[in-house]
């Protein structure tokens, strides 16, 4: 007998999210950052977004009961979802795997562990990024976007809306963090909309915000010599660059040398990490490559 998507409970709704945490009998785990997401609408704005650059497959991570997984699968999306609670990957593989036998594949693996990259090499084609990020890996999770993966066409995620801030300003801004400027130099950033927490169960303390990260595919400047300064210039974000360039590990130069090369280069010595503009960080990078 086979089986159709109307079988199976939608977590969709707070009702039906609730008959499948009755059906598997477990309670959100808060450690695995287990809100889940019950509105519709936010499924379809994520998957939506994800439909538009038509990528041969898209990597789910954390489907938990598999709500954004439909969204994905119902547009005709083939999905490799990474889950790390085998609850949630044995609840998958005898619900929606049994309806998209070809079109959905579960990994029980940790996706901070797993390389991304490595994935996308073995499975060949196109390939775009989702999740509503558990809030307590969100941070490591974006880094992978560009310590790990490359290939990528488009990220959409749920993070918490305080992150959604900082990632979405602009260098210069005083939200503006290391992993802000770095992602910016992959990726076009912007914000797909709000989404309030009594939208998910059990609510969270935060709202959360979707944002989309479009990759640039041929960056200016060497992405290492931008991470070398930016990471190095955060460290110490209330000090002068100067200052916090030369104290960075293995940094040939002290303070003085420094306000000399940034001054050299047209940068003001005496600025803080947040106050650089996005070309002076380019320029930055291109005067820490050539020394
Ligand atoms: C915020 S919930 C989102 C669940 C579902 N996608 C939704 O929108 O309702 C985060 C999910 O990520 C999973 N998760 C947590 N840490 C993980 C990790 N390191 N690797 C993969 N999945 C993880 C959790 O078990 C949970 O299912």
């Amino acid at each position: 007998m086979s089986v159709h998507t109307t079988d199976i409970i939608d977590p969709r709704t707070v009702q039906g999210l609730q008959r499948v945490l009755a059906t598997v009998m477990v309670r959100p785990e808060k450690r695995l950052g287990q809100n889940f997401l019950i509105a519709p609408e936010a499924f379809d704005l994520i998957a939506d977004a994800i439909l538009k650059t038509r990528p041969d497959w898209v990597l789910e991570i954390g489907p938990g009961p598999g709500g954004l997984t439909r969204a994905l699968l119902e547009r005709g999306l083939t999905v490799v979802a990474i889950e790390v609670d085998p609850t949630w990957v044995n609840w998958l593989s005898q619900t929606l795997c049994s309806v998209y036998p070809k079109t959905l594949t579960v990994l029980e693996q940790d996706a901070l562990s797993i390389s991304w990259q490595s994935l996308a090499d073995e499975r060949g084609g196109s390939w775009s990024i989702c999740g509503n990020l558990p809030y307590y890996i969100t941070s490591p999770l974006l880094a992978k976007l560009f310590e790990d993966a490359s290939s990528w066409q488009q990220a959409v995620f749920m993070v918490q809306k305080e992150v959604a801030v900082r990632l979405l300003a602009e260098p210069g801004q005083r939200e503006t963090s290391a992993l802000s400027v770095l992602l910016r130099y992959v990726a076009d950033i912007r914000g797909l909309g709000e989404v309030s927490r009594q939208q998910f169960y059990p609510p969270p303390e935060v709202d959360s915000f979707v944002i989309q990260l479009t990759r640039i595919p041929s960056p200016a400047i060497p992405f290492e010599s931008l991470q070398r300064v930016v990471r190095a210039a955060f460290l110490h974000r209330r000090k002068m660059i100067r200052q916090s360039l030369a104290k960075a590990p293995g940094s040939s130069w002290n303070s003085q040398q420094w306000a000399r090369i940034l001054t050299e280069g047209g940068i003001d010595p005496a600025k803080r990490a947040e106050a650089l503009s996005w070309s002076e960080w380019i320029q930055l990078a291109r005067l820490a490559a050539k020394k």
